[in-house]
């Protein structure tokens, strides 16, 4: 795990750890060893500490982190690397992340090469660098800047660290040749005042102020978040407190963050995250053995929102992009709103004018389809009606050459409807992108029972050059995603109607810790596209839905979002909806009369008399019905694991991560618990079909122990 070698008077200990070089206790062995050995040999001057492979260490191994502690601790071993009077080199590159860096502090000199990054993402984990991370940075760089990078996460690129003073050197060619000639060079200087331990605190006279600050943001930004507010506490004690007393009191949050539940929670994000990728067929095609098909040039058919949208992720990452639009006035307007998006990228330094007209040359607007003939993929971004998505890829299927991957940007409509449009519904998939499409990282893809293991391979491809977490599921109406927002929706009309008011659900759904409650969503992703779809549903059936529709489809039915999108209150874009905004476009919601009489006069018209809703019933009301549901999604395979759910939820909707998403939320609360509510809630409102128990959810809330999130599957098909 750790390579001991000697190349002249210099000693390279190179850390072996495949793919990462976590810290995992045999490392930690070897370290130790290492040092300990370099140190007693009399021909040895100078030692480098080195990463085999892609990284230099990407920090503690997560995976020990429920397991008790073994070996040599962190600390100690780093405390030998500094206590040393050999001087001790790191040598970067990749990345050098938490215990990484901690390693690296305790070393005397850090040199790097350009590419490589460091940083402290322990808080995403929702611990703090608990390896002296936290007394030693703000010993390297200023105080505020090691508030910054602890509290954050962020990975700080080589350039910025040498500016920092985190890094000594950068160097260019073979990483090794230069350390050793970098080793030469501080042979023999003494090391005392590289000992970081030793050193003041950077910045420390203003210590109050930047910790004030600091604090202020980090409140602001990660309402209920605990783990950047206890980072900044230990920073703050490197300045108050001498360092082997700051160690203590670092030591002390660390066990502290390390027992909460975000803790757990931000862990299982960190895996289920991955496992995400792993995406496997029914057939047994699985990312491990299927190639995607080589994309060179996407179409991308409907300039409006979401095709701008779509057509910028692409041409970000430089793919050629064949715009299609019905008319050439539409097809203007969405070229406009493209560049429109880059100059407020440029604007806010986020990509040069050259790369924005690098981007511009790439996209060909055109009204004719027949240009789309040649492209390796197209997606389909029109709006959400069945016969005009059909209408799109019955000419797909004529236009596209044989190999194109024809995707579909459906939020709803199932995968097989819109395939059965073409002769070849193993090319089409869907691809489900979150409002606004550039920004939100989430990527739902759909697969059909008939799409290829090699179209799913392009897409989920696809979504990873874009940038996109992507999360692969099987079709239904609404998917996952959708499907479990939904009953939100409905809970939370029903709710209005009988007696709560958008701001009372949305505080109460803030104060939880989502990002933004359901009715600001609603707003934002516009009232009309839950008209849209109610009213396209209904008119499938052959129903009319009017304001008098007590009943649809066996269920209750609220009228009022139906109301609002009659008023045209169309959410944010309209400057009206659930609120009021400054401006068509505004972000500040304010309550609106309009809203309140509109609510309270439905009520009176259906005959219910408002009463006060707790806090805890709008929650039940909010959470339950998209965690039964997406019971029912495992219990259907529609989703192949409750992780997979969890990750649409954080990137699709913000479920605030370090609650873990809503299907461990359940775990957290308790499956038998969440069990008994929904049952309590399904005799009080029996025509709402969200209420009825999933099977899968009774089977694991009557299991005699409570059964882990990763063992759930494995219920699915019993017959308790
Ligand atoms: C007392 C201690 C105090 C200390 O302060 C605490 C810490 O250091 S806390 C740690 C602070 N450090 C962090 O939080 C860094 C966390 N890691 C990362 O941010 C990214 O993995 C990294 C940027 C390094 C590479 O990204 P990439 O190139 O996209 O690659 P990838 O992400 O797909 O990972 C490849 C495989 O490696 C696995 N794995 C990765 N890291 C660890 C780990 N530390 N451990 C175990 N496993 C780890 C990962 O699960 C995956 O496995 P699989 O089976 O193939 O799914």
């Amino acid at each position: 795990m750790v390579d001991y070698r000697t190349q002249g008077q210099i000693a390279i200990l190179e850390v072996n750890n495949p793919p990462v070089n976590a810290l995992s206790i045999h490392v930690r062995k070897g370290l130790d060893d290492g040092i300990s050995r370099a140190v007693r040999d009399p021909s040895v001057k100078a030692v480098i500490v080195i990463g085999k492979g892609r990284t230099f260490s990407s920090g503690a191994d997560i995976k020990e982190f429920n397991k008790p502690q073994e070996g040599p601790r962190l600390t100690m071993v780093g405390k030998k690397l500094e206590e040393s009077d050999k001087p001790v080199v790191a040598a970067i590159h990749g990345t050098c992340l938490g215990g990484g860096l901690e390693i690296a502090l305790f070393c005397h000199y850090r040199i790097a090469v350009k590419s490589a990054r460091v940083g402290f993402p322990e808080v995403l984990l929702g611990i703090l660098p608990g390896a002296a991370g936290t007394q030693r940075l703000p010993r390297v760089t200023d105080v505020a800047v090691a508030m910054e990078m602890i509290s954050t996460g962020k990975h700080v690129p080589a350039p910025k660290a040498l500016e920092y003073g985190i890094l000594d050197k950068i160097v260019q060619g073979d990483l090794l040749e230069e350390a050793v000639k970098f080793a030469k060079s501080v042979m023999g200087k003494p090391v005392q005042p590289c000992r970081l331990s030793d050193q003041p605190v950077k910045g420390a006279d203003r210590l109050v102020q930047v910790f004030d600050a600091a604090m202020r943001q980090v409140k602001q930004r990660q309402r209920g978040f605990m783990a950047p507010v206890v980072c900044l506490k230990a920073v703050r004690s490197a300045a108050e407190l001498p360092y082997n007393e700051g160690l203590l009191r670092e030591n002390t949050l660390f066990t502290e963050l390390m027992s909460s539940s975000q803790c757990a929670a931000l862990r299982y994000a960190f895996f289920a995250e991955r496992a995400a990728q792993r995406w496997q067929l029914p057939s047994g095609a699985s990312a491990a053995n299927t190639k995607p098909v080589p994309v060179k040039s996407t179409g991308v058919i409907g300039a409006g929102t979401m095709g701008q949208g779509i057509a910028i992720c692409l041409l970000r990452v430089d793919y050629p992009v064949i715009l299609v639009e019905q008319n050439q006035k539409l097809l203007d307007k969405g070229v406009e709103m493209i560049q429109l998006a880059f100059k407020d990228a440029v604007r806010r330094k986020l990509m040069t004018e050259d790369a924005m007209r690098h981007c511009m040359s790439n996209i060909s607007p055109t009204v004719d389809m027949q240009q789309l003939a040649n492209v390796d993929l197209v997606i389909e971004a029109v709006y959400e009606n069945v016969a005009l998505k059909q209408d799109i890829f019955r000419k797909l299927d004529v236009i596209c050459k044989p190999s194109a991957v024809l995707c579909t940007n459906t939020s709803t409509i199932s995968i097989d409807i819109i395939a059965s449009a073409t002769k070849r519904p193993g090319s089409v998939v869907g691809t489900h992108f979150f409002a606004p499409a550039h920004i939100m990282r989430l990527l739902e893809n759909v697969y059909s029972k008939d799409t290829s293991a090699q179209a799913v391979a392009t897409v989920m491809d696809l979504g990873k050059k874009i940038g996109k977490v992507s999360v692969l599921v099987k079709t239904c109406h609404g998917f996952v995603a959708n499907r479990m927002f939904h009953h939100q929706g409905q809970e939370a009309a029903l709710m209005l109607e009988e007696g709560a008011l958008p701001e009372h659900i949305d505080k109460v759904m803030e104060d939880f810790g989502m990002s933004i409650g359901p009715m600001k969503v609603s707003d934002l992703s516009g009232v009309d596209i839950g008209w849209r779809i109610r009213h396209e549903v209904a008119k499938m059936e052959g129903v009319e839905l009017t304001s008098q529709t007590r009943f649809f489809r066996g269920e209750r039915y609220c009228t009022l979002p139906d109301k609002l999108y009659e008023l045209g209150r169309l959410g944010r874009k309209t400057g009206k909806g659930w609120y009021r905004y400054e401006k068509p476009g505004g972000r500040v919601a304010m309550v609106d009369d309009e809203v309140t009489n509109l609510i309270k006069k439905h009520s009176a018209e259906m005959g219910i008399e408002r009463r006060g809703i707790s806090t805890q019933e709008i929650q039940e009301r909010i959470l339950y019905p998209a965690i039964n549901e997406g019971f029912r999604i495992l219990e259907e395979g529609v989703a192949a694991k409750p992780e997979d759910i969890d990750v649409i939820w954080w990137y699709g909707f913000s479920f605030p991560r370090y609650m873990g998403g809503p299907m461990f939320h359940a775990s957290q609360v308790g499956l038998s618990k969440v069990y008994e509510r929904i049952c309590y809630y399904h005799q009080n409102f029996p025509y709402s079909s969200h209420w009825v128990p999933s099977d899968l959810l009774r089977k694991l809330a009557s299991a005699p122990s409570p059964v882990p999130i990763s063992q759930w599957m494995s219920y699915s098909q019993s017959k308790l």
